[in-house]
């Protein structure tokens, strides 16, 4: 039973972290190197419960006690007695190899180590500690609170028991499981991706205007929104940078990125968060 757990990195995905733990009665230790991040984690998670209390999800009353379980922290040694730890830092390998090896010497033994990471191999982190079967993904998608899928990704040495654990978290935490293999892009991002790069490919090539790719595939595959409106929502340079870990990760031509999506990038046409992406804004 995880009643205490340490969240590192209290960016996007750390703070929606701890605010999903809080609010299932878990108590949260949110470290992260900046304290202004810090700080604005907490003020973010407030605003976020608060919002779910006018929309009648949580009552208003219970914010009090759920933003009194997280701490904020900028010393690693206060996830000593962590029962689990979840990292989600900067998706920097060397960093995540740095971080697993010092959380590995200060967490207690038997305590689950997981990351969040979307590209880094899971095998490759835990064996830079000395306890791989306890070390595994979860992949939450963003924005955490709504979000409804957490992608657990075993890694070649994770346990059995590590994995029972860890699902058992997902569900407590009222998500659902996807199970997948330790390889480059796990599920979601291995389908999702290559559909927004063939998208840029049928631009590229003339197939289509940008409005009839996305009319085609929202109207005739019932999808939320076109491929391209959601690329520019992504970011057209983390999409980019997904296609580069599968075409890497797997050595296969088909995943190599559309020279408009390379070029997009350069020009720093990078979606919504620059105002041009395949839209403008
Ligand atoms: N943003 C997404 O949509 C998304 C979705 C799923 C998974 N992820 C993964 O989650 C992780 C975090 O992404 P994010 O979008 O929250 O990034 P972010 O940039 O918002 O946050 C990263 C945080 O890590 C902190 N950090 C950097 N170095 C640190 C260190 N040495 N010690 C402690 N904290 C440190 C930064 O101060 C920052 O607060 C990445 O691995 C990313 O791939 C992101």
């Amino acid at each position: 039973m995880i009643n205490k757990a340490g969240v590192l990195g209290a960016g996007q995905m750390g703070s929606g972290i701890a605010h999903v733990l809080a609010q299932q009665g878990i108590e949260v230790v949110l470290f992260d190197i900046a304290e202004a991040q810090l700080g604005k984690a907490v003020a973010g998670i407030e605003k976020n419960l608060e919002r779910q209390a006018k929309k009648g999800q949580l009552e208003s009353a219970a914010i009090p006690a759920i933003m009194g379980r997280i701490r904020t922290t900028q010393a690693m040694e206060d996830l000593a007695d962590c029962d689990m730890a979840i990292e989600a830092v900067t998706e920097k390998e060397a960093l995540k190899l740095e971080i697993f090896r010092k959380l590995d010497g200060i967490v207690k033994a038997g305590a689950i180590l997981a990351s969040n990471t979307s590209s880094i191999p899971i095998t490759r982190i835990a064996a830079v500690t000395g306890r791989p079967d306890k070390v595994i993904g979860m992949h939450f998608m963003n924005p955490v609170p709504v979000m409804q899928l957490v992608e657990v990704i075993r890694g070649l040495a994770t346990s059995d028991e590590t994995f029972a654990a860890t699902t058992a978290l997902v569900a407590r935490l009222g998500k659902e499981t996807a199970v997948s293999a330790d390889y480059p892009g796990f599920i979601v991002n291995r389908i999702l991706i290559p559909m927004i790069n063939e998208a840029a490919f049928a631009l590229f090539e003339g197939i289509a205007t940008v409005e009839d790719i996305d009319k085609g595939m929202k109207l005739g595959t019932n999808q939320p929104m076109g491929p391209l409106t959601l690329a520019d929502f992504i970011g057209l340079d983390t999409c980019l940078a997904i296609m580069n870990v599968l075409h890497e990760g797997f050595k296969d031509s088909k995943y190599r990125p559309c020279p408009l999506l390379v070029k997009m990038v350069e020009a720093g046409y990078l979606g919504r968060k620059t105002g041009r992406g395949f839209y403008t804004y």
